[in-house]
């Protein structure tokens, strides 16, 4: 079943490294990101802005607080001035008390304000971050099956969980720290500029050359943050798939290329990473000369002012502590400057992801069915997952309710693909496919799958207890109807053995349980879903005959009185079905029942026949029987 569950939504986000990637046309979001306008501020800000608005309390009480907090901070190096003239100089002792009082009430407020502060802000950006995450998780998990095809579950992972991560700093302390920095420049101006215009407005000239600067290099340290973390995405996507997959690449001895592979991509990711530290050290050696240069200068014709009295001595020293409260907030931008670049590119990913369609979004999906009987028809349906690359030409057919339809014919032929638009995965090109006479591509496909089934020959189990996988599909099933499901499924038999019973761990954590065992807890699950249509995929793999026996058991409880869809391998499964449908090149070449079709002596003969000779159970496509020869040979 190539195309059919090559998807994260049904195997729960499994990797799986020997899939193929085939193209469907769509987005993905590697070519959402790449090659698009930066995202400037005009673009993210109508983001930005349902960000924070309803937040603006939150940010209107912090800015407040930063405003008390910065102003506190001015206390301390103003003090000097009274500190050395007055007391100091004319020895008015009786101003040390006030001094001292002033600066050590100033001293707590703007610890108390501090605090606050971070309190407030890292919290609220912590809880932006969590909200952010589910938004886009739960948004991601309603986007259409062509969306996973297209993208690798990695680097959605990384979309989900890092990408959102930079908006703390838009809520939290970084657009408050942008602010406050900018606001003490600006106090620590005007209070220079009281003590000597000369001097201040040189120091001025010289900042806005160094803004200048600075701006020039952001430029350049902008693209690199955008690229590091498309980067990221792809190395941790392919990090996951080859992780995932990682029976594929012992079977294939391809640890090494694997190692390459990744070893590439770890290289790229450096490479990034020390341009960016290039040019955020070049930044830090610009700020570090520019602060000395200032420095040097006021310190140079500070001295000749004083010498000349036109300043105080108070007044130098009260000069000197300020001009470091202006210059500093400049030098502060450059890490500001980034965390807020980062924070944008962040959110420029995280909105295009959740700009994305979602499966039930359009407006023509208006029909909610009830629970419905299970009637299908295919009428005259075409499929494309490529533009003018047609897959199905022209397929019809009826699966009344409660009936069972076999899908044969060779690989590729498109029986997936007939599976895939019965799931409602992809929506016809053409043609109509009606559930209980209602067209499928009006229906709102959260309504249908309550009613689908699907149990694969690669059982997906999370991990978890053997009861929460089962119960996976109803949730709030009772223990009655769970333990009656284990029972018909024959889950009991071997869950019952292990001391903890159902609640025994099963997955990556827990018990390793073999292929026939995963398949029963898959069938359980089914079973207790109580679909109104099911679909199977049948093992091709030969389980041995007796676990064969218990799964069939299971599969005739389920599949009756319910409209079955099966990709079928298994003889005994065809010889029951109602209809048998032959595919070849995306069309139904034959049908009927099996012995209608074993008389015309067609393709379904042809496949039969081929087969005979070499499993007594298994109905082998071509391709698929050349394994057993080989095996059996
Ligand atoms: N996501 C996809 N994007 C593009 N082409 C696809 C996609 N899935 C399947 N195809 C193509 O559609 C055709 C039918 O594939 P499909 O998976 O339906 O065949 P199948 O009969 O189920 O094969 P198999 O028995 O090997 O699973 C093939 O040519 C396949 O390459």
């Amino acid at each position: 079943m190539a195309g059919l569950f090559n998807s994260s939504s049904l195997n729960g986000g499994m990797p799986s490294a020997d899939r193929p990637s085939r193209g469907t046309g769509k987005a993905t979001v590697a070519a959402l990101t790449a090659g698009r306008p930066k995202p400037g501020l005009k673009k993210v800000w109508p983001q930005i802005w349902a960000l924070v608005k309803p937040r603006m309390g939150l940010l209107g009480i912090s800015f407040a607080l930063m405003v008390v907090n910065r102003a506190c901070g001015l206390v301390l190096p103003a003090s000097f001035k009274s500190l050395i003239d007055g007391v100091m100089t004319h020895h008015d002792l009786k101003l040390l008390p006030k001094i001292v009082g002033f600066v050590v009430g100033a001293t707590v407020l703007q610890g108390l304000t501090s605090y606050l502060l971070t309190q407030l802000l890292s919290k609220a950006g912590q809880r932006l971050i969590a909200e952010l995450r589910m938004q886009v998780q739960s948004h991601i998990g309603r986007l259409p099956v062509s969306f996973f095809d297209e993208n690798r579950t990695g680097t959605l992972v990384a979309r989900i969980m890092t990408d959102v991560e930079g908006v703390r700093n838009l809520i939290g302390t970084g657009v408050i720290d942008f602010f406050g920095g900018v606001l003490t420049a600006i106090f620590a101006f005007c209070y220079l500029i009281s003590l000597s215009v000369k001097m201040t407005a040189l120091t001025f000239c010289i900042l806005v050359a160094f803004a200048l600067i600075l701006q020039r290099a952001f430029n350049t340290i902008r693209p690199i943050f955008r690229e590091r973390s498309k980067i990221n995405a792809d190395v941790t996507g392919r990090l996951t798939e080859s992780l995932g997959g990682v029976r594929v690449v012992k079977g294939y001895h391809a640890e090494e290329s694997e190692a390459r592979v990744f070893g590439a991509g770890v290289g790229r990711l450096l490479d990034n990473v020390l341009s960016s530290i290039r040019a955020q050290s070049f930044m830090s050696l610009a700020s570090t000369t520019v602060l000395g240069v200032v420095t040097a200068l006021i310190m140079y014709l500070g001295g000749h002012e004083v010498v000349a009295g036109k300043l105080t001595t108070g007044g130098y020293v009260t000069y000197m502590a300020f001009l470091a409260f202006m210059v500093a907030p400049v030098a502060q931008l450059v890490s500001i400057g980034t965390q807020l670049t980062e924070a944008m590119a962040g959110l420029d990913r995280t909105t295009e992801i959740l700009g994305e369609m979602e499966e039930d979004g359009g407006p023509e999906r208006r029909v909610t069915l009830d629970t419905i009987k299970g009637d299908v028809v295919f009428e005259d349906v075409l499929f494309e997952y490529e533009a003018g690359k047609p897959v199905l030409h022209g397929i019809g057919f009826e699966s009344k309710p409660g009936t069972v339809t076999a899908l044969v014919g060779s690989s590729g032929s498109g029986k997936s693909t007939i599976i895939s638009l019965v799931c409602g995965f992809h929506v016809a090109t053409g043609g109509r496919i009606l559930v209980d006479g209602v067209d499928l591509g009006t229906v709102r496909l959260s309504s249908y799958r309550e009613q689908l089934g699907v149990v694969l020959q690669e059982t997906f189990l999370f991990d978890g207890t053997i009861r929460e996988n089962v119960l996976f599909s109803r949730p709030n099933a009772g223990e009655g109807r769970l333990i009656e499901a284990c029972r018909i499924a024959r889950v009991d038999e071997f869950a019952e053995r292990f001391p903890e019973g159902y609640d025994t761990i099963v997955g990556e954590r827990g018990v390793k349980l073999s292929g026939g065992q995963r398949q029963r807890i898959s069938i359980a699950r089914a079973i207790l879903a109580d679909p109104r249509i099911l679909i199977l995929d049948e093992a091709t793999s030969s389980l041995d005959s007796e676990s064969e026996a218990m799964i069939q058991g299971g599969l005739n409880h389920l599949m009756k009185g319910r409209t079955t869809f099966v990709i079928a391998h298994r003889l005994s499964t065809i010889r029951k079905a109602d209809q048998i449908l032959v595919v070849e090149q995306g069309n139904i070449v034959e049908r009927g029942t099996h012995e209608s079709l074993y008389a015309l002596g067609g393709r379904y003969f042809d496949l039969y026949t081929r087969q005979h000779g070499l499993e007594t159970n298994l109905f082998l496509a071509p391709g698929e029987g050349d394994k057993v020869e080989a095996a059996a040979g």
